[in-house]
């Protein structure tokens, strides 16, 4: 168990500069908490705010949104800022609709666009 909820930080690729931008912005708000992020997204987050310390899954496609499902039900993440695209399929729907689902159940709260992303991280400062 971490001492706090981490956030955790996804983006499928076309939303991933945009969470990267993002993350640079509010960079000295998440750096008060624990950061997990999957794969890539997590290397794009550390390239764009170096020194911002963040544990990485692995890729979605190949598990990470079900270990960031893992870590919500386990109670280590309290805020999930996920910049979803919404004009690609993915092969690993299913992935993401459980990740979706075990925050609903948690009542996790859960960002899924950059403006809702805005507005709850300003409910945590
Ligand atoms: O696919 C993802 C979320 O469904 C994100 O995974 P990556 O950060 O590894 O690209």
């Amino acid at each position: 168990m971490t001492v706090k909820p981490s956030i955790a930080l996804i983006a499928h690729d076309q939303k991933k500069d945009d969470l990267a931008d993002f993350a640079r912005t509010h960079r000295q708000a998440m750096a008060r908490y624990p950061i997990v992020a999957t794969g890539t997204t997590g290397a794009r987050i550390a390239e764009a705010c170096p020194g911002l310390e963040i544990t990485r899954l692995k890729s979605g496609p190949l598990g990470g949104d079900q270990q960031i499902g893992a870590l919500i039900a386990t109670g280590d993440v309290g805020l999930v800022i996920f910049f979803v695209d919404p004009l690609t399929a993915m092969p690993h729907d299913v992935d993401v609709k459980a990740l979706m689902r075990l925050a609903i159940v948690y009542d996790i709260p859960m960002a899924l666009n950059r403006a809702t992303a805005e507005n709850l991280l300003k409910t945590l400062a």
